[in-house]
């Protein structure tokens, strides 16, 4: 009996020892290296260090790549396209038409009175200096009115209207030559330089952006010139008008030397061989010596490539006879070639082209009807006297 339970203690023990034993020695066990992708075997797709090397593997030739995306094309700029603009100041009419009325209207009316007494004109007299028209070219105007009245008969309205219409169009001028000289040189192909000019926000940087715009529509080349490195908000200005229709703008550093951005400008229209460069400057008129000793050497600068070909100066038609002053200093300093009235869809003084012009002796050869991008008309003395009679 004594044996059986020696026996059976031995078979427990040696149980429990077999459970105990057999795990550690394979915890001190060490693991065969594992195969080496691309030394012991064929590297394949879906290797990676805890995948099973057994497992079977697809080889690279047989992997079945995806369809590659289609690149995503770039997005092209909408560059726009405006409308030629020839015959715009009669399309504008409508504009002047509501501004100019009351002085239109209120001319006509006391033309086509029955009786023209000295009263009658005092109030013509009144009525023409009211829209900046000028002091000589009033009475001018009045005298030629007052002969007429006397041969003819201008008593109905009808033909009140048809002798003030062409006394007007002969005071605006026809004859001047407003042509914008803004074409390529024949001789040696260099750009046309035009330089623009004037009190800050009287409508420069806007202006040149819708030239830029008309000289588009006519297939010219162009490239824009930020020398007003005065204010940078009025180079980001240009460059957005030059991109909505595909002309570069080149610029320089805020606060830098506006003659050398006027040269790179000039420059690089030459290398790229365009139509034309318009040039913007800055206008604060309160540095009036500092303003016009730039001005004039940007001017000398630009003429290091080639004379420049117009120099328009930009008036605003609602400060009156303020833009005359301005335009007699700026007149000082650089030949100004033509003059640009803009806002007069805001004033009903359209007199101040007639003054204007016979302050600098320089015809008004575009006109400003509004802040829309195609707002810019170049300037017809008929359609324009049609406008301010209505
Ligand atoms: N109603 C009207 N507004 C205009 C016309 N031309 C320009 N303007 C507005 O006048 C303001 C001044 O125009 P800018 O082009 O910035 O003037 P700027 O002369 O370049 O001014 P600086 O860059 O400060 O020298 C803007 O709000 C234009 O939209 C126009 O013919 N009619």
């Amino acid at each position: 009996m004594e044996f059986i339970v020696i026996a059976a203690v031995i078979v427990v023990l040696a149980v429990v020892l077999a459970v105990l034993l057999v795990p550690r020695r394979r915890r001190g066990q060490v693991a065969p290296p594992a195969p080496r992708p691309g030394v012991d075997y064929q590297p394949g797709v879906g290797d990676d260090a805890t995948a099973p090397v057994e497992e079977q593997r697809t080889p690279l030739s047989d992997v079945q790549l995806p369809e590659a995306e289609p690149a995503e094309a770039p997005v092209e700029p909408v560059i726009e396209r405006p409308e030629p603009a020839a015959g715009r100041l009669l399309r504008l009419r409508s504009r002047l038409a509501r501004s100019q009325s009351g002085f239109g209207k209120g001319l006509l009316g006391l033309l086509s009175r029955e009786r023209l007494d000295e009263d009658t004109w005092e109030e013509i007299e009144d009525t023409l200096l009211t829209a900046d028209l000028g002091v000589t070219p009033t009475q001018e105007l009045v005298d030629r009115l007052r002969t007429r009245a006397r041969v003819e008969s201008i008593a109905s309205p009808d033909a009140a209207r048809t002798v003030l219409r062409e006394e007007l169009v002969a005071l605006v001028d026809p004859s001047l030559d407003r042509t914008l000289r803004t074409e390529r040189h024949v001789e040696d192909g260099r750009p046309a330089v035009v330089l623009v000019v004037g009190v800050n926000g009287t409508g420069k940087t806007t202006t040149i952006g819708k030239l830029a715009r008309v000289l588009v529509a006519e297939d010219r080349d162009v490239v824009l010139g930020a020398a007003d490195t005065f204010r940078a908000a009025a180079a980001d200005q240009l460059t957005t008008w030059g991109d909505r229709v595909g002309v570069p703008t080149v610029r320089g550093p805020e606060g830098g030397d506006p003659a050398s951005v006027a040269f790179d400008a000039v420059k690089a229209g030459i290398e790229q061989e365009v139509d034309a460069v318009i040039v913007d400057t800055a206008g604060r008129l309160q540095t009036k010596v500092g303003l016009m000793d730039e001005l004039g050497k940007v001017k000398r600068v630009i003429e290091k490539h080639g004379a420049v070909d117009e120099v328009l100066l930009v008036i605003d038609a609602t400060t009156g006879q303020n833009g005359l002053v301005q335009a007699r200093v700026f007149g000082e300093v650089v030949d100004v070639t033509g003059i640009v009235l803009t806002k007069l869809d805001g004033t009903a003084k359209g007199g101040i082209v007639v003054a204007v012009q016979r302050e600098l002796g320089v015809p008004v050869k575009l006109v400003g009807l509004g802040e829309g991008p195609d707002d810019l008309a170049p300037f017809d003395p008929e359609a324009f006297v049609d406008g301010i009679l209505g």
